[in-house]
Order: structure tokens, then sequence, then C-alpha cells
């Protein structure tokens, strides 16, 4: 199978730093990607580089087969702060990328969000304003908003780091049913080494001397549970890899 994201010979430099010397990567699709990795190492870089926020210094990046100069419409991101509006209500939000895409049969709008805000179990909050919604709640809504136009490419950057350990397990459950629905390739930066296992298929963990390395976590078809050694062995294998900081890897 042809990857679905490549990244050949990528640069970036910003502010006088090489965050990037000649990255090469290939992602495929309908896989979960966690990139991990210290303070500072390009973890935000790297997915607005596939966002297509921001361009290489040299290199390339393709997705679908296409290079990526500019946001692609099939690619969705959830921001760590959600970026909801206080003046829209959990329907107007979900429906606002809808309503701004091009084509699309705007009588399905209402119906579409309805489903998708009933599959992730908030379609009772709908007339609610983000003020009126837990941090779950608003999550749910953030992550309906990213969903809704069907993306084939979601990245999300630190996507539960404000939720509390019960709210955040739920919604890593519900983004994985979700993700097994959609066959969306999902790309998601983390520090937290438990849900880099849970949810990635893969990790990628970026070292700050420029080296990066791949650890498998699972096949898509069994998932990692948490109750079992494997999950804490592979956990404490991560934070190992990760105080080497990429001695001995490339
Ligand atoms: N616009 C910019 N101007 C100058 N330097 C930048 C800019 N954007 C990113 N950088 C630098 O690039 C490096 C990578 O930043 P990035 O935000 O990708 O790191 P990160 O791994 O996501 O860090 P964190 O885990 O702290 O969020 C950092 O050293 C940062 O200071």
């Amino acid at each position: 199978m042809k990857p679905f994201i490549t990244l050949k010979d990528v640069v970036y430099e910003v502010g006088g730093q090489v965050v990037f010397d000649k990255l090469n990567l290939s992602l495929d699709k309908g896989k979960v990607y966690a990139v991990i990795g210290p303070s500072g190492v390009g973890k935000t870089t790297l997915l607005y580089l596939l966002a297509g926020f921001i361009k290489p210094s040299s290199g390339q990046i393709t997705i679908a087969g296409d290079a990526v100069y500019d946001v692609r419409e099939q690619t969705s991101f959830l921001f760590q702060d959600l970026g909801l509006f206080p003046w829209q209500t959990a329907t107007e939000a979900v429906k606002m990328p809808l309503e701004i895409s091009k084509d699309r049969r705007k009588h399905e709008n209402e119906s579409i969000v309805n489903q998708l805000l009933g599959s992730l179990n908030i379609l009772s909050y709908k007339d609610q304003y983000p003020h009126q919604l837990s941090g779950g709640q608003k999550q749910r809504v953030a992550l309906a908003r990213t969903l809704v136009t069907q993306p084939d490419l979601l990245l999300m950057d630190e996507p539960t780091s404000a939720l509390d350990a019960m709210t955040k397990e739920t919604i890593q459950q519900l983004f994985l049913d979700l993700q097994s629905d959609r066959f969306m390739t999902s790309v998601f930066v983390t520090h937290d080494i438990e849900e880099a296992v849970f949810l990635g298929d893969e990790i990628l963990l970026l070292h700050p001397n420029g080296h990066y390395q791949w650890l498998k976590n699972k096949d898509q078809s069994e998932g990692l549970s948490r109750e079992t050694k494997a999950f804490y062995d592979q956990c404490f294998y991560v934070r190992k890899q990760l105080e080497l900081g990429g001695a001995g890897h490339e």
C-alpha cells in the first residue's frame, strides 16, 4: 500500500533555528500516530506542517498523492484550546464547517450535526453555549466540529491535556470508536505516554538531537487494553527511550 502521507527531506527553519533537518516520514491511511518528545523538539511544528499552516524551508510533503502547499479541505485540526466561540451553541459550532464548505447540500446539515452530536453523547446539550458545558462536553463539541466534514486526516494538539483522568479515558475511547468507523488517518501530539500507547498504532518519538524513532504499539484490530501487563511494559519502554534521548537512533 502506498503511504498516505510522505515527508521527503523536510527542512524547517524558524528564528535562526533548524527545527527539522531532512525529516523523512511515511504515514499510512487509517492509522493513528502519536507524536511524543520533550518540550521544544518540534511536535506542534510537525502538526502545523502537515496541516499546511506553515511551509517547509525545503523538501516536500504529500498527502493522498498531492503536494501540500496550503490548508486542505479534507484535513481537520483540533487545537489544544479547542477554539470554541462563546457566542455559538454546540449545534452552531459543529455546523459551521459545513456552512463554509463549498459543495455541501445545506438542507442536510441539521441531520448530519444531530447524528454526530448523538454519537458523541451530547445531543441533549445541542443548544448550550461553551460556558454552560463541562470540559469533557466542550471537548466532545470540538471533536464533533472537526469530524463533521468527514476529514481523511485529523490532526490534534494535546487533545485531552485539560481533562481530568476519568473524562480523558472516556474521550479517548470515544475517539477510538469514531476512528475505527471512519478509517481516518490521525496524528496527535501528546505529553502523556499512556495516551500515546493507548491511542496510537504507532508512536513517533522526536529527540532533541534531531533523531527520531518509531515504536509500534499494536495491531489496529487488537488494541492494547490498559489493564494488561503489555500496556504498562510498553509505557515503560517509551519512557526509557525518551530518557535515552535518541542515543543510538536515527
Ligand atoms: N514562530 C516561531 N518563531 C521562532 N521560533 C519558533 C517559532 N515556532 C516555533 N519555534 C521554535 O521551534 C521549536 C519547536 O517548537 P514546537 O512548538 O514545535 O515544539 P513542541 O515540541 O511542540 O514543544 P512543546 O512540547 O513545549 O509544546 C521551539 O524551539 C520553538 O521555540
